[in-house]
C-alpha cells in the first residue's frame, strides 16, 4: 500500500517521462512477466523505479479492469446458456502494432484461433481499415466484416428495422450466398476521395508520413515521422479539414483519422450486426467485444448500455476506458480466443444426449 502511494508520488513528479518500457509487439513473451530471464537491475536505478511504478499502476488498474484470462472461468459462468457473439477489432488486437501499416499481417496462429472461434460462435471483425483490406489480412470467409469503422458492413440478408434501406444493397458473396452490404456514408465518397488527394499532396513533403485510403475514412499515419514534425502533420490535417465541414477528426495510435460526421460508429455496427444475425429480440445474447483503440470505446459503450456482454480492452498501460476487462496484447488475445473455443467444445461435449 505504502509502496503504491510512493510510486504514485514518483509518477506525479513526472518520473514516467524517463520510461524505458519496451512496447511489446504482440507475440514475443512479455518481458516484464518473464522474471526468470531478467538481469536483476539495481533497486535505486531510476529505470527500475519507473518500471516498478508502471507495474504498480497497472496492477491497481487491473482491479477495475481485470484480466479476461484470470477472470475467464467467472466470465464463462455468466455466459453459460447464452448466445455468444464475438466482435474483434483488427490492428493492435489481432495483429501487433507495426511501423508500416501495410505490413500489419495477422500471424497464422491468430488466424487459426479466429477460425476456431468463428466455427463455434458468430464472429465479426470491426475495423478502421477498408473492408477489403481487412479481409485480405484476415483471409477467412466464415467471419463477418465491417470496415471503415463500421461504415461498410457485409452481413446476412436481413435488414434491421433501425437501418435506412437506401444504404443497403442486396448482393451475393464469393460463395454465392445472399448478403447485404450496408454503407451509410455513401454520399460522402466523392468528398472523401477529394480529401484523400489533398492530404497526399500536402503531407508528401513530411518524411515518414503516409496517407491510407480506408474507403469511407482516411488515415494519416505519422508513426514513422520525426517527432518534431508531429505538430506540422496536425497543422496540415487541420487546415484541410477546415475546408470540409461535413468531416471530423479522430485521434488513434499515431494516426489522424478523418471521417464523415455521421452518427455511425463501431457501436452502431455492433448493434447492426446483432440485428442482422437475428439476435435483436433475444434477451440471452451475450456479445464479447475485444479492441485496443479509442474508436472501440463506442462498442464498449453499447455493451455497457445493454447490461449484458463482455467488453475487453487490449492495453499494456492503464487507460481510461469503458471496458470491463483487459488483455495486455495480441498474444493474450490469442490465448483468450483459444480458451473460448475450447470452452465451447468442452461444454457442448458434456451436454447430456437428448
Ligand atoms: O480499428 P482498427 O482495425 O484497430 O484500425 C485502426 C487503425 O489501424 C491501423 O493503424 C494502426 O496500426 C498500424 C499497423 O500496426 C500502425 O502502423 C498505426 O500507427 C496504427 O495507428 C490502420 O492502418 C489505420 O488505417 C486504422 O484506422
Amino acid at each position: 500500500m505504502m509502496r503504491t502511494k510512493l510510486l504514485k508520488v514518483y509518477n506525479a513528479l513526472g518520473i514516467f517521462k524517463y520510461s524505458s518500457n519496451p512496447q511489446t509487439t504482440g507475440f514475443a513473451p512479455n518481458i516484464r512477466n518473464d522474471k526468470s530471464s531478467m538481469v536483476r537491475p539495481e533497486p535505486c536505478d531510476p529505470k527500475t523505479v519507473v518500471s516498478n511504478a508502471e507495474d504498480a499502476n497497472y496492477e491497481e488498474w487491473l482491479t477495475d479492469h481485470p484480466s479476461a484470462l484470470t477472470s475467464f472461468e467467472e466470465m464463462m459462468c455468466t455466459a453459460k446458456g447464452k448466445k455468444i457473439v464475438v466482435f474483434l477489432d483488427y490492428d493492435g488486437t489481432l495483429s501487433p502494432i507495426v511501423d508500416n501499416p501495410d505490413l500489419a499481417f495477422m500471424p497464422d496462429m491468430m488466424r487459426s484461433a479466429v477460425r476456431e472461434v468463428a466455427g463455434n460462435f458468430p464472429t465479426a471483425i470491426i475495423s478502421g481499415r477498408s473492408r477489403n483490406k481487412v479481409h485480405e489480412f484476415v483471409q477467412l470467409n466464415d467471419v463477418y466484416y465491417a470496415g471503415s469503422h463500421g461504415m461498410d458492413i457485409i452481413a446476412p440478408p436481413r435488414r434491421p428495422k433501425s437501418s435506412d434501406s437506401k444504404y443497403s444493397t442486396l448482393t451475393v458473396d464469393k460463395k454465392g450466398n445472399e448478403v447485404i452490404i450496408f454503407q451509410p456514408a455513401q454520399e460522402f465518397l466523392p468528398e472523401t476521395l477529394e480529401i484523400y488527394n489533398e492530404l497526399e499532396e500536402e503531407t508528401k513533403v513530411i518524411e515518414g508520413v503516409t496517407v491510407e485510403d480506408n474507403r469511407f475514412c482516411i488515415s494519416v499515419h505519422f508513426r514513422r515521422a520525426r517527432e518534431e514534425d508531429y505538430p506540422l502533420v496536425e497543422q496540415k490535417v487541420m487546415s484541410i479539414l477546415a475546408k470540409h465541414s461535413r468531416f471530423h477528426l479522430n485521434r488513434g495510435r499515431k494516426v489522424f483519422e478523418i471521417r464523415p460526421s455521421i452518427k455511425w460508429n463501431k457501436g452502431n455496427a455492433l448493434e447492426y450486426l446483432l440485428e442482422t444475425l437475428g439476435f435483436a429480440e433475444s434477451s440471452d445474447v451475450l456479445p464479447i467485444y475485444i479492441g485496443d483503440d479509442r474508436t472501440d470505446e463506442d462498442a464498449f459503450k453499447v455493451i455497457q448500455k445493454r447490461g449484458q456482454g463482455f467488453s475487453i480492452l487490449v492495453s499494456l498501460k492503464p487507460k481510461e476506458t469503458r471496458a470491463s476487462y483487459s488483455l495486455r496484447d495480441p498474444s493474450e488475445v490469442l490465448t483468450f480466443l483459444l480458451r473460448l473455443a475450447k470452452w465451447r467444445r468442452n461444454s457442448s461435449s458434456s451436454k447430456p444426449a437428448t
